[in-house]
């Protein structure tokens, strides 16, 4: 395979983010030249009929390892999203061992180096364990090698206010973040999916609105009283989305990420039984998924990010109170998040660069990434065509699992090539087999 260090390419007729058409010249790890411009023995990639966008940048991705290798590990985790069209994933801590020691980020960042296809930055846990009740050695991995900068016991809620208030302190004198995945546990014991109309005629046990916008609003306040900034993890109501808005506009330091799957499905999917479908926090009632889009495409929700969760047969084939939560993300993210601004024809390419590049490369603190392809900059980028479709398959994704909850869908634009640093991760719709360290 092409593209080793040293090797130009040349992206030929690419219209960078729909504002029209021109070769980008790959050289060094960077876009040096744009313009008309000749092969002159660079490689060439026909990009005719494609949109460049700067690589896609994921907030939260659970990579499973250490502890779950074979739900996913760093490698198979980094193929998928090089296929998905990211360049940059921030792994979520809820390994075995948990990460959080510097020991055990700095072997994801290493197992992220050695795969080779998307920079790999982890995520420290906030609280030793995730058992919420003594802080990590969140310094110490921001310290390390790992330079971790986001904090989150994502899976589990900080509960403990005064925990949660001691963490937003601590980080702050560093500028860490903490992302909170906002669940109030004595609201949710025992939930199966979301409290409503769907769950009383299953008779199911309910996982409220409640439990969530309690604690964002909780976090909001405390993050306006210390003057700290905090971030939370997949939003889901219509009412977390009224919480943040009013936190904006107050001046409080406060990000929000949704996923896609809580853009486009709702509890009605439960019907089924379908394990597949279940997920933390649960798929909400129509009128949040509007809510969301809506907040999305007018940036009160900052960032689209997958949650990307990958699960076994075992722990996902199996009866609905048994399954774990969560869904497959990286390969389908940014075709479900243009169909839900709007679908090809209506997407604003620049809203969907800022939402799903720029502002969580921001969000991260990753330099190099969020960037458009533009001269000078890092060459982090992927083609995507607009007009095609696809069908999805879960035994054609990368990942090592096939959870996901679009299988027999199809969604528009598909991704065809990925550069991470000027080298294709993905080609013409095909990984890119000779990356990594050797
Ligand atoms: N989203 C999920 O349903 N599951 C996630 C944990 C989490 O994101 O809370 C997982 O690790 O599987
Ligand atoms: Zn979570
Ligand atoms: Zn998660």
């Amino acid at each position: 395979m092409t593209g080793t260090p040293g090797n130009k390419i040349l992206v030929k007729g690419a219209d960078v983010l729909g504002r029209g058409r021109t070769d980008l010249l790959l050289a060094d790890g960077r876009v040096v030249e744009t313009g008309s411009l000749s092969a002159s023995g660079a490689q060439v990639v026909d990009a005719d009929g494609l949109i460049a966008l700067p690589g896609l940048v994921d907030l939260h991705t659970h990579l499973r390892q250490p502890g779950y290798e074979e739900s996913e590990t760093v490698l198979s985790g980094s193929r998928a999203a090089a296929k998905g069209g990211y360049t940059a994933v921030c792994a979520m801590a809820n390994s075995t061992p948990v990460a959080d020691t510097p020991a055990i980020v700095e072997q994801v960042a290493r197992l992220g180096r050695e795969a080779g296809y998307v920079d790999v930055q982890p995520i420290g846990a906030v609280t030793v364990g995730l058992a919420g009740e003594r802080l990590a050695a969140m310094g110490e991995m921001h310290a390390s090698d790992a330079n971790v900068r986001v904090f989150s016991d994502d899976g589990k809620c900080v509960h403990d206010p005064l925990v949660m208030r001691r963490a937003l302190e601590y980080v702050k004198g560093f500028g860490g973040l903490v992302a909170q995945h906002a669940e109030e546990p004595r609201l949710t014991d025992g939930a199966q999916m979301n409290e409503g109309a769907v769950s009383a005629e299953l008779g199911m046990v309910g996982w409220p609105e409640v439990a969530e916008t309690s604690i964002i609003a909780r976090d909001v306040l405390l993050a306006e009283y210390l003057g700290s900034r905090v971030h939370f993890c997949h939003i889901s109501t219509a009412r977390s989305v009224d919480i943040i808005r009013n936190a904006k506009e107050r001046g409080i330091d406060v990000t929000a990420e949704v996923c896609p799957h809580h853009l486009i499905l709702t509890d009605s999917a439960v019907g089924g039984y379908d394990p597949v479908f279940k997920v933390n926090p649960p798929l909400r009632v129509s009128e949040d998924v509007k809510a969301l889009r809506e907040a999305l495409a007018e940036g009160i929700i900052d960032a689209v990010a997958t949650d990307h969760a990958p699960h076994s047969t075992e722990n996902k084939d199996c009866e609905w109170a048994a399954a774990r939560p969560g869904m497959l993300g990286l390969e389908t993210a940014l075709s479900i998040t243009v169909e839900a601004l709007g679908g090809v024809d209506d997407a604003d390419w620049d809203v969907v660069a800022e939402r799903t590049s720029r502002t969580p490369a921001r969000i991260a603190g990753l330099a190099g990434h969020g960037q458009d392809p533009a001269e000078g900059a890092e060459a982090n980028l992927t083609l995507v065509d607009p007009s095609a479709r696809w069908t999805v398959r879960g035994e054609d994704l990368a990942s090592l699992s096939t959870n996901t909850p679009y299988a027999g869908m199809e969604l528009p634009v598909v991704v065809q090539s990925t550069f991470l640093r000027g080298t294709p991760t993905v080609l013409d719709g095909k990984l890119n087999d000779d990356m990594g360290e050797k």
